[in-house]
Parts: structure tokens; C-alpha cells; sequence
């Protein structure tokens, strides 16, 4: 009987811990499948022991394996478990098992020892919802037996996060763009109600190899009906708004490379994506999950993100807020040269990294000279910098009635529908500079990445914010060490980073020039910034021509790009801390510059009680260079137990954002188009990139004792108070159940 030569051990050749498409096989259309020993076919003619496995519903005590004391495994058939699984404790049919469910939290399965003959009892949410994760694993990989190892479900929760982002949820996230994917990566659920949502790729006029490659695919493919423009050169304002009803992909970097027949071909350069509804390459997502890339020895994927910013930087113009149509005149906040130094820190033992690292600061010079240094984003009355992008009407890639409230009194004196509205001021057929106003200063708030806030909103573009503002001193000082450092400061313009500037080709850029401009940055930072009553830094508003007051969590920013002198550095921990410091982690912004939120005045995703992960992760990095290491720990500590606390309640759930005020259910968001990545159906594939990055920096941060506390999910005030011994009695019953 061929049941009975499965091996009793499915560890044998298949690590327990593997991912979902090594344990299981790889199951997508197209993939192709593997057999591995701890997933088995039942025979033709199964026999007793099988037949009661197959066709009896799972049994209660009574039948317990008396084998117990071995490392567990179950003869599970897939499809009979999860059905019964569901039905018991999926109570809410969200094809979840969360702590929201009542059911009686215990199904017993058959054991391996006994050849399915005996039972053992998975208990509790957590593990059963790590039961549903692994049949709907298996159930997409096409298996429709498995042989599975307990250790899988009774996981430390720590080492399951840390694994899955590691081994399975970066790959949910890759993206390429060439013929083999094009209408998987070109589906963008944001456009869907945009009047001419097919297929779309739009090629930049410096590219035509990549124009000719997918002119051929459309030829080739003419089911995909996939339409490809060429950009013109100068992308005006009016350009990338009649693109609106014809929402497209932006082309990225291609390679050339040697086929399989030895013929030469392009392929598509990869890129993480955020994840949710964010399919494509965004601008800040993509350092915050570098970061994450590179401490998980990713750097291919890294390294790769990086060649896409430059490609972006010398065809655009810009690194795109993201490369879709709507995001062509809109940038982020720039992280290239950070990004590209810790990427060339872990390949400068390679062939070409020197000169990897010469074209990312290249690109990165020319972005700052063009985008941020160039008005309309540069103020030359204050010499500070703003987000502000050029655009044109509503932006088209919002919820439908995220500015209905907006937009409501307009369209009642224009005596139209909202609809109509829209059309009308988009087409220029009204005119409103109250509402170009408005609008001016949305776009600049998608820009910041900080969409919304009340901070932002209505002002955005007028704001030197104190984020930009340390960031390009990071890039000053980034600029000028790579310069000193590697190319014996002296940098010569090449033709291509030189057309489109001011800068004249043969031109060299020294190191000299960059330490000026940084110290010039700290000067400006000191005097428009910083608020030595308030002990914390501000936005500067350049038109009303002062501080903003409100307490935003970027303020530990200089701290991460060493702007702040050792006296304002201490002033941050002691004054500002206190303000941001929260149950699971570093809110936005303070409750208080908030003020007061309802039906009129609705929450925004930016403000006070979110939290998010580039925040914390610029703020622990800030603080531990500044020798703050125990408060980075601190902070490390609450926001990774409040994605842990989700993950084990919630399905695995890992999401765009977090409510760091919110002990139980931080990831429920009521703001805007609520929270990314928590659509999960049986199991989680992606997490969300950033958040992703988060945890796998954090967990690098915080000490070992931190990391068993995490694993027996310690409160973070609870765990603060507790002794070491106090918290290792609590983890060591905790291991011992098992769980
Ligand atoms: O569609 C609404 C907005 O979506 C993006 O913003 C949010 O998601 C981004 C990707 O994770 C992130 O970079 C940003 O900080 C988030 O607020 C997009 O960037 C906006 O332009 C867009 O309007
Ligand atoms: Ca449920």
C-alpha cells in the first residue's frame, strides 16, 4: 500500500520551516509542480487505515494517539479539513480564524505515528489559524493530501513572521514588467473606474528598445489588447492629465540577456511593491523595504530597486511617486543615496559595484539639482524646499468620493451634479482658483507620502517640511562622503545625467561644494525649525513665513540624517518623546495638533492614532545613532508587539498601518480607504512591504531577552515593569504548551 510508505518523519527531506511552495510544491498556473516526501497521493484503492482518514470526520479524546509524546504530524486531507475547519470555527465566514470567531477552538487530526488511526487535538486561534494557512497553502499548490508537521502550527509566532516575510512574502511582492506578466503587473485595481482601464504601457521617448519589445508583444499576444504609447519629451502638466482616462503603466529598466537559444532578448528589472492596492513601484515604499531586502540578504532585489530609481530619474524626470500614468509629475521623498550606499556596501566585493554606485549618485545629483533644488519645490526667498509637484485637476487615483465634501459647494453653485462637476473642472470648462488651490496642495500631500493629515492638508505645498529638509541634508553629506571616498573627489558629468539640467557635460563635482551646502541646510534647519521652547523641530510655512505648530513625528528625522546637534538630539528624547510615545509605538502626530475628529471633521490615515513603519524605522535608526539605543529598543519593542499581537489573533494578518493606541486590534483602521494587506482569504502571501521591513529591522534592534518575550506576546508595559526572571518564568510556560 503506498500510504504505508510514507515516511514517518516529513522532516527527512523537507525542512519543517520551509515555505509554502517548498513544502508544498509550487502550485501557480504555470509553475511547475514538485513532489516532495511530506506531501503524499492516496493510492487508487485506499486501504483501512486510509479509508477511515478519508471518510470519517476528524475524531474527539478517545482516540488520542498514543504515540503523543512523539514530534507530531498529521495525515491531513485537505479539502475534508478545511471544510470542517471553516464550519466549526470560521463563525464570522471571513475565511479567517481570528479571536472574533466563536467557535470551540479545538479539532482533533489524524496523527502520522498512528497512520491517521489516532487523534490529537489542535487547540486555541493561533494555531488553528495557522492550520487554515497551511491547507490553503496546500490547497494552491494542488495537493490534495498532505503529511504536516505540528511545529508548523504551534510556530513561535516570532520566528513564523520573521520566516514568512523572509521566505514568502517578499516573493508575493516581487514584480517584473515583460512579455510574461505584462497583464499581471499592468492590472491596477486604482483604475478601474477610469473611462479606458485596458492594458497599458507607456514607453519614454529614450527608450525605444523597449517601445520595439512591447509593440512585439502586442503583436504577438493580441489578446491581451494591450495598448503601447510611446511619452513625449517635455511631459507637461496638460500631458499627464489628458492621461486620466487612460491610465497606463509606466515603463522601468530592462536588461539584455542571452536566451535559451542564444538569442539576445529584454527582461524587466524587479521591484518589490507595497501590496494591497499598491501594484506597482513606489518612491519611499521602496527604501523602507529595501532596508528590509538587504537585512534579509535580498540584494539582488535591492540592488535592482535602486537601477529602477535611476532609470526613472534619467526618463522621468523624477523617481516617481509610483510608475503609473497619474503619478508622472509627482515625486516622493528621496531615500536614492541612503539606498544605493547600502546596497553598494554589500556587492563593492563584486565586479561593477563602483560603478553601480557612480550612476545612483549621478542620479541622485541630478534629482537634486532638477526636482528639489528647482522651483516650483525650491523657495529662493527662504532657500528651503517643498513638496509641491505641477498638476492639473483632480487627482484620479482616489477613492470616488474622497472629495465629494470638497467638492459639493462648487458643483452647488455651478448648478451640477458632482459628477458633471468633475468633468467640467477637469476640462477647464469652470474655473475655480479656490479649488486649483486646493488641489495644488492635495498633490503636494501625496507627494510628501504623508496622504493625509490635517498637518498637510490645505498647506502642503507652502510647507518646507521638516522631513525634506533632512533628508536632502542626508543627501548633501551622502553626496559628498561618496565623492571624497570613492572617486578621489572628483565626479565628471557624463552627457546623459547632464542633458536636461544646468549642469554642462565634463563638469566635476567635488566634495567641497556638498559639505557647503549641508552645513548651509543645518544653518537654515537651526534657524527655521527648530522651536527651542517647544524642544522639538517644525515645519517652516514659506508664504505665511512661520512655524507650523503642529507636533508631527518627523521631527526625530534630523536624528536620523545627523542634523541634530548633541543638545537638540537629548531635547527630542526627553521633550518630544514623551508626546509620540505610545502603547504600540510612535504616533504620527500628537492628539492635540489633531484636535478634535467627527462626521465633519473625519480621521486621516497620517494623523493621530496611526502608526507607521517608516516612521518608526527612521526614529529607531535616528535614536541609535544619537547612542539612544535603550529607547530605540522601547519603541522597537511596542510596534513590533503590536504586529505581532494582530498576526497571532488575526489570521497572519500583517497590514499597511497600524492604530498604535489600540491594544487589541491595532490593525483596524477606520480612516480613509482603511488599512492595505488585510484582505486575506484563508492565508496572508504578502504582508505589506514596509510594515514587512519593519519587523524584520526591528527584530535586529531589539536584545534576544526581547525577542522570547515577543514570542510569548508580552504587553509592552507589562514587559517594561516585569524583571528578567519574571519574564522568563512567562515564556518558559508558555513554550511548554506549546504555543
Ligand atoms: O491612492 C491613494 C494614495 O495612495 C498612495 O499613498 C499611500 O500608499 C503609498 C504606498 O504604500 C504610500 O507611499 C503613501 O505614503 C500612502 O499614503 C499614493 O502614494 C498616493 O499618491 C495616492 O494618492
Ligand atoms: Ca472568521
Amino acid at each position: 500500500m503506498s500510504y504505508l510508505l510514507v515516511p514517518k518523519k516529513p522532516t527527512e527531506a523537507v525542512d519543517q520551516y520551509s515555505a509554502g511552495h517548498v513544502y508544498y510544491g509550487e502550485g501557480h498556473i504555470g509553475t511547475r509542480r514538485r513532489t516532495y516526501s511530506n506531501t503524499f497521493d492516496p493510492p487508487a484503492e485506499p486501504g483501512q487505515q486510509q479509508r477511515r482518514l478519508l471518510k470519517q470526520p476528524p475524531r474527539r479524546r478517545g482516540s488520542h494517539d498514543p504515540y503523543g509524546s512523539f514530534p507530531k504530524g498529521f495525515l491531513i486531507d485537505v479539502a475534508r479539513t478545511k471544510a470542517a475547519l471553516l464550519a466549526a470555527e470560521d463563525t464570522d465566514a471571513n475565511y479567517q480564524i481570528t479571536i472574533e470567531d466563536g467557535g470551540p477552538k479545538v479539532l482533533a487530526l489524524g496523527t502520522i505515528n498512528s497512520y491517521g488511526a489516532y487523534n490529537h487535538e489542535i487547540r486555541g486561534t493561533y494555531m488553528l489559524s495557522n492550520l487554515l494557512q497551511e491547507l490553503t497553502l496546500a490547497e494552491a499548490s494542488g495537493r490534495p493530501y498532505i503529511l504536516l508537521d505540528e511545529s508548523r502550527l504551534s510556530e513561535n509566532p516570532v520566528h513564523r513572521v520573521n520566516r514568512l516575510i523572509r521566505d514568502t512574502f517578499w516573493r508575493g511582492l516581487t514584480r517584473f514588467i515583460d512579455d510574461t506578466v505584462i497583464e499581471e503587473v499592468a492590472r491596477d485595481p486604482k483604475a478601474e473606474r477610469m473611462k479606458d482601464p485596458r492594458p497599458r504601457i507607456y514607453v519614454p521617448l529614450g527608450a525605444p528598445e523597449q517601445y520595439e519589445y512591447y509593440k512585439r508583444v502586442a503583436e504577438r499576444r493580441p489578446e491581451l489588447n494591450l495598448d503601447v504609447v510611446v511619452l513625449p519629451e517635455k511631459i507637461t502638466a496638460e500631458y499627464t492629465k489628458s492621461l486620466n482616462d487612460k491610465p497606463g503603466l509606466l515603463a522601468l529598466a530592462m536588461e539584455e540577456y542571452t536566451d535559451h537559444s542564444g538569442k539576445k532578448n529584454l527582461r524587466g528589472c524587479p521591484y518589490v511593491v507595497p501590496g494591497g492596492r499598491f501594484n506597482e513601484l513606489y518612491g519611499w515604499d521602496s527604501y523602507m523595504m529595501a532596508l528590509g531586502l538587504v537585512r534579509d540578504k535580498k540584494i539582488d532585489l535591492a540592488k535592482s530597486m535602486v537601477i529602477n530609481f535611476c532609470f526613472c530619474i534619467q526618463h522621468y524626470g523624477k523617481i516617481l511617486n509610483a510608475n503609473r500614468s497619474y503619478y508622472l509629475s509627482r515625486s516622493q521623498p528621496p531615500f536614492l543615496t541612503d539606498m544605493a550606499i547600502r546596497v553598494y556596501e554589500q556587492i563593492k566585493h563584486e565586479e561593477g559595484s563602483l560603478e553601480f554606485l557612480r550612476i545612483a549618485i549621478l542620479a541622485a545629483i541630478k534629482e537634486y539639482y532638477t526636482v528639489w533644488m528647482a522651483e516650483p519645490r525650491y523657495d529662493p526667498k527662504s532657500g528651503l524646499c517643498r513638496y509641491r509637484p505641477e498638476g492639473l485637476g483632480i487627482p484620479p487615483e482616489t477613492e470616488p468620493s474622497h472629495f465629494d465634501s470638497v467638492l459639493k459647494p462648487f458643483a452647488e453653485k455651478n448648478q451640477m451634479t458632482i459628477e458633471d462637476f468633475i468633468f467640467a473642472y477637469n476640462e477647464s470648462l469652470v474655473h475655480e482658483p479656490e479649488l486649483d488651490e486646493y488641489f495644488l496642495h492635495d498633490r503636494a500631500v501625496r507627494e510628501s507620502g504623508h496622504d493625509t493629515s490635517y498637518r498637510l492638508d490645505g498647506r502642503c505645498a507652502n510647507l518646507a517640511t521638516i522631513d525634506l529638509q533632512s533628508l536632502l541634508y542626508k543627501y548633501e553629506t551622502d553626496i559628498s562622503n561618496v565623492i571624497k571616498i570613492h572617486f578621489k573627489d572628483k565626479l565628471v558629468i557624463p552627457k546623459e545625467f547632464a542633458r536636461g539640467t544646468s549642469m554642462k557635460i565634463g563638469d566635476v563635482e567635488s566634495s567641497a561644494i556638498w559639505d557647503r551646502r549641508a552645513k548651509r541646510r543645518k544653518q537654515l534647519t537651526d534657524k527655521y525649525f527648530w522651536n527651542e521652547k517647544e524642544g522639538m523641530y517644525f515645519d517652516y510655512d514659506t508664504i505665511r513665513m512661520e512655524q507650523s505648530t503642529y507636533e508631527t513625528a518627523t521631527t526625530f528625522w534630523p536624528l536620523w540624517a545627523g542634523l541634530a546637534d548633541p543638545r537638540k538630539a537629548a531635547s527630542l528624547i526627553s521633550v518630544a518623546l514623551p508626546k509620540f510615545e505610545c502603547y504600540g509605538g510612535i504616533v504620527s502626530g500628537t492628539e492635540k495638533s489633531r484636535g478634535v475628529v467627527g462626521i465633519d471633521r473625519p480621521n486621516r490615515q497620517w494623523d493621530y492614532p496611526f502608526g507607521w513603519a517608516p516612521h518608526q524605522i527612521m526614529a529607531w535608526e535616528g535614536m541609535r545613532k544619537y547612542g539612544y539605543v535603550e529607547e530605540a529598543q522601547r519603541l522597537c519593542y511596542r510596534w513590533l508587539y503590536s504586529l505581532t499581537k494582530a498576526f497571532v489573533d488575526y489570521n497572519g494578518v500583517l497590514v499597511e498601518k497600524y492604530d498604535v493606541t489600540r491594544p487589541i486590534d491595532p490593525h483596524k483602521v477606520d480612516a480613509e480607504y482603511g488599512n492595505q494587506g488585510g484582505d486575506i482569504r484563508g492565508v496572508a502571501t504578502e504582508g505589506f512591504g514596509w510594515v514587512n521591513a519593519s519587523y524584520q529591522i526591528g527584530l535586529d534592534i531589539i536584545s534576544s531577552h526581547m525577542r522570547r518575550a515577543l514570542g510569548a506576546c508580552i504587553p509592552p508595559d507589562a514587559f517594561l515593569r516585569m524583571t528578567e526572571t519574571e519574564v522568563e518564568g512567562i515564556v518558559q510556560s508558555v513554550e511548554s504548551l506549546g504555543l
